[in-house]
């Protein structure tokens, strides 16, 4: 991996602004190639206390700064990932395997979040509350709501990590985080360049390890956390809020999905096929927010499977470094088989290969991107996030069959539909029970909005101007004798 910046390239843990090592490290692997590419500690539980410890004394400082003295640093930040980029995105792309364009495009979109906030953070108001009687005077103040703890998943190595800091930090809060086992090296170089940027030591940790459950439970139990905010599997969600109720720590979670994306006789049919290729197989199918499920209306089924079917046949598989590259390798072997799996139970209950279907010939994590057509809702895939490059297509017939088919499942985070009619689009947005609904469109993420979802998929919302939010609490001063 060349880097015009090779210290961004870190082998050490970030604890209490100290870098460290470890007797005991685990190896990173580029999941296009199996090669081991980096080693990094394999810190304990004891070292999680630690940064914890140190992010309870930094904390003292950095809230008693302004929030302008805050966004100061925030924008340094900011400034240097941007600047830093092409090394960034390397980096990502050697540990997670997405293709170049898009690891670039993923700093762009962390880096907006710090940015974001190192202006919300300033826009963090209490109230003045007309008094209910002639010697009182009623107030609120909005304070940063203590040491907070961040676990991250692998598939979007920053931008799981700035969504949650940039809000964080911005509000006057400290934050220790645990990255993925697959995907720290990104974290540590993201850490690097706050530490350049001039965060205070102990203020941002980023303790690596193998051993989640030991760290997540130290996380989870310890008194001077006051908060976690997690973005993973809905199963590891559940255990970590069970967790927390020993001490009453406010949670964030940002869980797993199944989106159906639904296609009405009076789409726009080309837009709808790009709209498809976008949201199902960016980053190879593994994003929260993919679309797992597509619904086509009767009339325009088979004229839909067609396109979709040529278009998907005319992606690029390969290593993410290459140029032109639309798929890339999927993490590792669970994740292949786990796409294998949802793909033989559709087959075997009489869906149709119109595209893909099989690993593909450059052997290792890759698979084929993959149309199927001809699924019935008793499939695995109709209940379950497959987290890959299938394209399963079910059949409706009406908006009501349409709604029915799409809430018919535990998640809740995004839902995309297709159709030009201003009737329906209403109807349909208001009926789907989703925290974000594409509507004509298959790309829903920005900084701006607020991103998060409901039933099984999450508690909270990150991004937008509600982000901030959940790292704040709400103080009220009664003040009497006036
Ligand atoms: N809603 C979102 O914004 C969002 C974003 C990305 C991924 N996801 C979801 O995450 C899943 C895939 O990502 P993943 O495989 O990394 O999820 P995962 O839940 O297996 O892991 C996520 C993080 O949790 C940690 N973890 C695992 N078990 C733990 C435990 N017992 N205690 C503490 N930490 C633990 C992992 O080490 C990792 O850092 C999918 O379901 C996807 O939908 C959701
Ligand atoms: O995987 C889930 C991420 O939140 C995807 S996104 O980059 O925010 O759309």
């Amino acid at each position: 991996m060349l880097l015009n910046r090779p210290d961004l390239l870190r082998e050490q843990a970030y604890v209490g602004g100290e870098w460290v090592g470890a007797d005991r490290t685990f190896a990173i692997h580029d999941p296009a190639t199996g090669a081991p590419i980096a080693n990094v500690p394999d810190l304990t539980a004891q070292d999680m206390r630690r940064a914890i410890d140190a992010a309870d004394v930094a904390m003292k400082g950095w809230a008693a700064k302004t929030a302008k003295e805050r966004a100061l640093v925030l924008r340094r930040w900011f400034d240097l990932m941007l600047a830093h980029q092409d090394d960034l995105a390397a980096i990502m792309t050697a540990e997670q395997g997405k293709p170049l364009a898009e690891a670039k495009g993923e700093i762009v979109y962390g880096a907006s979040f710090i940015e974001w906030f190192a202006e919300e953070g300033k826009r963090v108001y209490g109230d003045v509350v007309p008094t209910h009687a002639a010697d009182r005077r009623i107030l609120t103040l909005k304070q940063p709501i203590g040491v907070c703890g961040a676990i991250t998943p692998w598939n979007f190595p920053v931008a799981m990590i700035t969504r949650k800091a940039g809000p964080a930090l911005a509000a006057g809060c400290a934050m220790v985080l645990k990255p993925a086992e697959q995907t720290p090296l990104s974290a540590l170089a993201l850490a690097v360049l706050a530490e350049e940027a001039g965060l205070p030591a102990g203020l941002l940790s980023v303790v690596t390890t193998s051993d989640a459950k030991a760290i997540g439970g130290e996380i989870t139990s310890n008194p001077r956390i006051a908060k976690i905010s997690f973005t993973g599997s809905t199963e590891v969600g559940k255990l970590l809020m069970t967790q927390c109720a020993g001490t009453v720590k406010k949670v964030s979670l940002e869980l797993g999905g199944n989106a159906p994306f639904i296609v009405f006789d009076d789409a726009d049919l080309d837009e709808a096929v790009k709209g498809a290729i976008a949201s199902k197989f960016r980053n190879a199918g593994q994003t929260c927010v993919c679309a797992n499920r597509l619904y086509v209306q009767d009339a325009i089924y088979e004229r839909f499977v067609e396109r979709l079917t040529q278009a998907v046949a005319a992606l690029h598989v390969g290593i993410g470094t290459e140029p032109g590259v639309d798929i890339g390798p999927l993490i590792d072997d669970d994740a292949l088989s786990k796409v294998e799996a949802h793909l033989a139970d559709a087959l075997e209950h009489g869906a149709k290969v119109t595209a893909g279907g099989a690993r593909h010939e450059l052997g290792g994590n890759f698979f084929q991107p993959t149309v199927i057509a001809g699924m019935t809702p008793d499939m695995r895939i109709a209940t379950e996030e497959t987290f890959g490059p299938l394209a399963p297509i079910f059949r409706f017939s009406d908006e009501a069959d349409a709604i029915a088919q799409a809430n018919a499942t535990r998640f809740g985070l995004a839902a995309y539909f297709y159709a030009r009619d201003l009737g329906r689009v209403w109807r349909v947005a208001e009926a789907l029970e989703y925290g974000i609904v594409g509507i004509n469109t298959g790309i829903i993420s920005t900084e701006v909005a607020p991103f998060g979802g409901v039933k099984e998929s999450g508690i909270g919302r990150e991004g937008s101007r509600y982000g901030i939010d959940d790292y704040v609490e709400i103080k009220y001063l009664a003040m009497a004798g006036i």
